[in-house]
């Protein structure tokens, strides 16, 4: 089987998928923690790789930037692949000085002026959910590990660069209650709903609002290790249950 996006055939793909927005972090987390990895997909260079994380297949996919992108590369995952849990690993920039650089963020809703749920399935409403369940697999496995992670809710953004008319970071942090900002979330969680499946985000802080610190794009490639370390340790109990 393919896709118009995805030449990956069928049983390629393992049940968990961690989806970092950009290929090359993907392929970084295959060559690094992934034993005998397969690339499954280079269509677009858009890499997806399966390969066994402590005996447990587990796959890796980029999910480009933006909610169409991950909108398409999810709903096929879910759709045709038969994956049922989708694990977004993203960079995000914080909001608040309470999350500073390199904190981990787990997205307990995200909130959108996003038309995506409305345009995808007639679905209103600015926030969207990821699943409680995955949330709380992957909340246990970081506790496990002792690394802190941050429950928060996310704004999930149509628009990286903004004209100031728009207003400010801090509108949405006060107005709408989110402590930093990506760009998938928001749609990732709405196909999980519409087609019964787990999805879950986290993120790890690259830059502040704030503070105006930030990474260089070589460490957001190659520096997310703690926030990977959580996801393939939940994504290896994912796979032991499935
Ligand atoms: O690091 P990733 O996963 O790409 O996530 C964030 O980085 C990109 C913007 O620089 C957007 O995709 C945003 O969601
Ligand atoms: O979407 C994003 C991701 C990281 N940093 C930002 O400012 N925006």
């Amino acid at each position: 089987m393919s896709t118009p996006h995805n030449e990956g055939k069928e049983g390629s793909i393992a049940g968990t998928v961690l989806m970092p927005g950009d290929p090359l972090r993907a392929k970084y987390i295959a060559d690094t923690y992934l034993d005998q990895a397969v690339l499954f997909n280079s269509v677009r260079n858009m890499l997806g790789y399966t390969g066994y994380y402590k005996g447990i297949p587990v796959s890796v996919m980029g999910s480009g930037m933006g909610m169409p992108s991950i909108g398409i590369y999810s709903y096929e995952l879910y759709k045709f692949y038969g994956v049922e849990n989708i694990i977004r690993i993203g960079s995000a920039g914080a909001y608040c000085d309470a999350l500073d650089i390199m904190d981990i963020a787990l997205a307990d809703s995200a909130w959108s002026e996003s038309t995506f749920a409305m345009a995808q399935a007639n679905v209103s409403g600015d926030i969207q959910y990821p699943t409680e369940s995955l949330n709380e697999e992957i909340r246990h496995t970081a506790e496990k590990l002792a690394i802190p992670v941050r429950m928060c809710r996310v704004h999930s953004s149509d628009v990286f660069y903004h004209e100031e008319c728009v207003g400010s970071y801090r509108d949405y942090y006060e107005k709408h209650g989110c402590a930093c900002v990506e760009m998938e979330s928001y749609a990732l969680f709405h196909n999980a709903k519409i087609l019964g499946k787990r999805a879950a985000c986290l993120l790890t802080i690259s830059d502040s609002f704030v503070t105006h610190r930030e990474l260089s794009a070589k460490e957001r490639q190659t520096s997310f290790d703690a926030m990977m370390k959580i996801a393939l340790e939940t994504a290896k109990v994912c796979g032991e249950a499935i």
